[in-house]
């Protein structure tokens, strides 16, 4: 099992007293599986793919991310697993500015040590980033910017890929594309995929769904 949750509760400060927002969440995901990840503004589902993705600790229950006991880690394990294991797409883009659409995409595979110009060259085609390559994230239309940054995601061929809304700068067409590439390139690499996403349509693409209600899986 590649991705293995078991009651992981989250409570943020409230006025008086801490406010729950994960209560009890097991899941699991396997390699080469797609889980779509949906419920209402505000049921947990960013904390959720935090809490994957080491960028915050739940306050109790255990996660394990191949092989690894992460809620065992410490801030820098957890750094390193970002780099490693995990690639993130989040609304916000995090393009770095005095990189063009290329060193962006290839950025990440760098920093992972599986930077491969051929590979990174035929991701940016896929995604339509071909004849943009040489410019800079301004120059770039939010689709244009959100497809950069899920190609820079992709291209370090992590083993879960989580993602935030990703095609929600995007329209219908170019958005479904997207997606199928994602999908194409999870199953290719035999990568899980965990999704947020606001859209049943999209979520009925996904291999499973799981939606949050009231801070538990409904
Ligand atoms: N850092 C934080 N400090 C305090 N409260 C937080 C924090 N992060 C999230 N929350 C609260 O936790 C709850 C869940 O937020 P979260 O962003 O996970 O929801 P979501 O399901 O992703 O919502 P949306 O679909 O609107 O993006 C919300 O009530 C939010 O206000």
């Amino acid at each position: 099992m590649l991705l293995k949750l078991r009651d992981i509760r989250k409570s943020f400060p409230g006025a008086d007293a801490p406010v729950p927002v994960l209560r009890g969440i097991d899941l699991d995901l396997d390699e080469g599986e797609s889980m779509a990840l949906t419920g209402e503004s505000g049921s947990g589902k960013s904390t959720l793919l935090h809490l994957v993705g080491g960028l915050d600790r739940p306050d109790a229950g255990r996660l394990d991310l191949d092989g690894v006991e992460v809620t065992a880690l410490d801030d820098s394990g957890r750094a390193a697993l970002r780099r490693g294991t995990v690639g993130m797409v989040f609304q916000q883009f995090n393009l770095i500015p005095s990189l063009n659409v290329g060193d962006n995409i290839a950025f990440q595979a760098r920093l992972a040590g599986r930077h491969d110009a051929a590979a990174t060259a035929a991701l940016a085609e896929r995604l339509g980033l071909g004849p943009h390559l040489a410019k800079y994230p301004e120059q770039l239309s939010g689709g244009q910017q959100q497809r950069t940054a899920i190609a820079r995601t992709l291209a370090a061929r992590p083993r879960l890929v989580l993602a935030d809304e990703p095609t929600g700068n995007l329209d219908e067409a170019t958005a479904e594309a997207v997606l199928d590439t994602m999908l194409e390139l999870v199953a290719e690499t035999g990568a899980a995929l965990l999704m947020v996403t606001h859209s049943t349509h999209h979520a009925a693409r996904m291999g499973r769904r799981l939606h949050l209600r009231a801070g538990r899986i409904a």
